[in-house]
């Protein structure tokens, strides 16, 4: 059975949704169960970048959410009204919700899940944390078994492309906000980013998560980035630091074994170049969660943008599909398991022989040292189509001249062609070591 979706907005991340479900073609198979039924949005006049027949736009958002033929409402107009109450509605009258409106959840999510908990429906917000970044259902599921201690996350692609282009091209920042605008990575009002307030909601999100208690936004303390300089930026690099706005949820050091007690905070920070988040640059979000007994794990990828946020919405609308596909075979099969959680494959996928990897290589030669040998190694790699990226001799080994080649990108039927010819040649001594090279 295919299961209907409405959409609720049509900007970047409805865009990034849209041209998903439209070309479904190697991705979970789940996908043929998805179709687009109707979709919402301010103006019918504005210019798309994809197509969507004139009968399924309407301006009409709350005939959507109560529209008997939809299953899962995507809300992706962000803000706060009237995405809570479009939300709300659409729990009432039975459907599915998959959101990326960290605005709302971290404000009216209590009520947002008390409604769908009684209506018994599921509300999925992955993109509304790190973007496409998988780090919510990791929290809810496959942490599940730790302790968390500490949640430190880059998590707020606007700012974090702004720093780092101040950063490297000393940029200016009203410039720097522009482009980001442009890009799609900032908020409708990029005070929100700025002033770090978006994190402050989606730290909010990870701290409830992840501690497994609400929170309230108002104790989350936010500091934004207006009163970062080129000057402080500067400075901070020759002490060896890195300026990064990060959010932290951790459990304070003044807590007793009586009572729990979290610090959940948002600045801009130091952070030591060593550190894992100092090298996390322009879009890019990282998380890094600390637990026990797993230690450290981070989660790493695009935070903001039309195809990374809709990569997660639309993952989020499977795992519902799976659990509605399921419920609907349950009455007739009730040995039906979840096509989410269960492996199904029925093929072998076609693996390529290694002779077909294209890689680069590097090979250290042991040889004579006699008078043309490198010509010579250049002439065998060249008549097996193997191009040369370096070319060094680096020393001496009792008599024997090491040299070492590093290729460009070859086919590593050809770079083994022209190794055993190599092999064969009288100032060859040995090949001590060949590695590819990423
Ligand atoms: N952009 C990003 O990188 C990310 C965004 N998010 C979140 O995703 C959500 C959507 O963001 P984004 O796609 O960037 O937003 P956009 O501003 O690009 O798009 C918003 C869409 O919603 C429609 N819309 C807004 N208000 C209304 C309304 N009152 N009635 C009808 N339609 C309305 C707009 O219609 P129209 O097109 O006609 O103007 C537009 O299509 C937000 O909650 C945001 O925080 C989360 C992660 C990343
Ligand atoms: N404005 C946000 C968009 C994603 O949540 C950001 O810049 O991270
Ligand atoms: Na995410």
């Amino acid at each position: 059975m295919v299961f209907k979706i409405g959409l609720l907005g049509l900007g970047t991340v409805g865009t990034g949704v849209v041209e998903i479900l439209s070309n479904p073609e190697g991705r979970h198979p789940l996908l043929s169960e998805l179709s687009l039924h109707r979709v919402g949005v301010r103006s019918l006049s504005k210019p798309r970048s994809v197509n969507i027949p004139e009968h399924m736009l309407t301006t009409d958002l709350e005939a959507i959410v109560i529209d008997p033929a939809i299953d899962i409402v995507v809300e992706l107009i962000g803000g706060l009204e009237p995405a809570r109450s479009l939300i709300l509605q659409a729990i009432e009258n039975g459907k599915h919700i998959v959101t990326a409106n960290k605005a709302v959840i971290s404000r009216y999510g209590t009520e947002i899940f008390d409604a769908a908990n009684k209506k018994g429906v599921y509300v999925m917000l992955e993109a509304a944390v790190g973007g496409g970044i998988p780090v919510i259902q990791a929290l809810k599921q496959s942490l599940g078994a730790n302790r968390i201690q500490t949640v430190t996350g880059i998590i707020n692609g606007t700012t974090n492309y702004i720093l780092t282009r101040m950063k490297n091209e000393g940029a200016d920042f009203a410039e720097v906000l522009t482009d980001a605008q442009q890009l799609g990575y900032a908020e409708a009002d990029p005070t929100a980013d700025i002033d770090g307030l978006d994190a402050g909601d989606k730290i909010a999100i990870l701290a409830s998560l992840a501690f497994g208690g609400k929170i309230k936004l108002e104790q989350v303390y936010c500091e934004g980035i207006r009163k970062v300089t080129a000057t402080d930026i500067t400075y901070a690099e020759k002490l060896g630091f890195v300026i990064k706005l990060l959010a932290i949820a951790a459990r304070s050091p003044l807590a007793t074994p009586e009572q729990d007690l979290l610090s959940v905070r948002v600045h801009p920070t130091l952070v030591p170049l060593s550190h894992p988040l100092a090298s996390i640059n322009d879009v890019y979000n990282a998380i890094l969660v600390e637990g026990e007994p797993i230690g450290q794990v981070m989660f790493f990828g695009r935070g903001a943008g039309s195809g990374p946020t809709a990569s997660a919405v639309v993952s989020d609308s499977l795992n519902i599909v799976a659990v509605l596909q399921m419920q609907e075979a349950e009455v007739i099969n009730p040995i039906i398991t979840h096509e989410m959680m269960s492996c199904t494959h029925q093929h072998y996928c076609k693996i390529a022989p290694m002779t077909d990897l294209v890689t680069r290589f590097y090979v250290r030669f042991l040889t004579k040292d006699s008078p043309g040998v490198i010509g010579k190694l250049g002439t065998c790699f060249g008549q097996h189509h193997v191009s040369i990226e370096s070319i060094v001799q680096t020393g001496f080994h009792e008599n024997l001249a090491e040299i070492v080649v590093v290729t460009h990108d070859v086919i590593e039927g050809n770079f083994n062609q022209a190794l055993s010819e190599i092999k064969s040649l009288d100032e060859i001594d040995s090949i001590p070591s060949i590695l590819r090279v990423l």
